[in-house]
């Protein structure tokens, strides 16, 4: 029987880390942590998700500023907000929910959030810092599928991971997190040929593809590590909507371990968007 990664105990551990370290900065003086939230439009997952982060921040002692904008909101005006964030020293992150409505531009967005505040880790300045491996801020699903990963792998040197999907949110920072713990990574995608056949030379398999069960039993040899970053509301036959992951876990017995969904990766996400919270108020104090 696969183990069973169990991410809310996870997320729990780093969020109750990250609220230590709140009452550390506030108790020498300092201010808490600060973390602009921008919500643009009333896109129903994303109202739930902003309403996550919020409540956790209040749980751990970072101020959140809450921002809600209607979804005919002018691109300007939310660049214009963007401004006035990054020039408030009491914010320390701004975070800035997607999906964004059409007429906006999102990375036009997210490169005008100031790098050092820019807690998702999607500026270009970031993404640099990612690649060429010289710190900077990390975006917050990779950052949590790496610390799932590291609570069952020590040594990531010659293991083969096969990554499916190449988003930049997902897909692509996690591929460079995996190659700094010099692991061999193969970045695959919707072109990639005999992706079942490529995904078995797998030691851990990271799927972000967004397909409902798209990895069956078969794609992945005994003894793997999978880590399943979907989640795709589905309406099953008794007409209820349920949250399925890009694995067909029910298949995966054979794994070493595997991330259910829900309570994989999704809680990780959050709980890491505080984490960085933190790591950029503190980067702001000694700056
Ligand atoms: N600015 C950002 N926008 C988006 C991000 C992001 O990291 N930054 N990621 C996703 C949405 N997201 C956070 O924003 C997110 C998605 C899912 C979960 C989660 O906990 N999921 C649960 C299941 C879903 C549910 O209960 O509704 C789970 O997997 O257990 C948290 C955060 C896109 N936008």
């Amino acid at each position: 029987m696969a183990q069973i990664i169990d991410g809310k105990a996870l997320a729990a551990q780093v969020l109750a880390r990250t609220a230590a370290e709140v009452a550390e900065i506030v108790a020498a003086g300092g201010d808490a942590p600060g973390l602009a939230v921008i919500l643009v439009g009333n896109d129903p997952a994303s109202e739930v998700y902003v309403g996550r982060k919020i409540a956790q921040c209040r749980k751990a002692g970072i101020r959140s500023i809450e921002h809600r904008l209607p979804a005919d909101t002018a691109q300007d005006v939310v660049l214009a907000l963007i401004d006035e964030l990054n020039a408030d020293p009491k914010v320390h992150g701004i975070l800035v929910q997607l999906p964004l409505p059409k007429h906006i531009d999102a990375a036009l967005v997210l490169d005008r959030i100031d790098p050092g505040k820019d807690v998702d880790g999607f500026h270009p300045v970031n993404v640099g810092r990612l690649s060429t491996g010289t710190g900077g801020l990390v975006p917050c699903t990779p950052l949590g599928v790496m610390l799932l990963l590291d609570s069952v792998i020590d040594d990531y040197r010659g293991l083969n991971v096969v990554v499916i999907g190449k988003s930049n949110i997902v897909g692509k920072p996690v591929s460079m997190l995996l190659l700094e713990r010099e692991a061999t990574v193969t970045v695959t995608h919707i072109e990639t040929k005999d992706l079942p056949d490529v995904a078995r030379k797998a030691d851990i398999i990271v799927a972000a593809a967004g397909a409902p069960h798209l990895v069956r039993g078969y794609w992945v040899k005994p003894g793997a590590v999978v880590i399943d970053v979907g989640i795709t509301r589905v309406v099953d036959h008794d007409g209820n909507t349920k949250i399925v992951g890009d694995c067909a876990t029910h298949e995966l017995d054979h794994a070493k371990a595997v991330t259910p969904v829900p309570g994989g990766v999704g809680p990780m996400t959050i709980a890491c968007l505080l984490s960085n919270t933190v790591l950029a108020a503190k980067r702001a104090a000694v700056a």
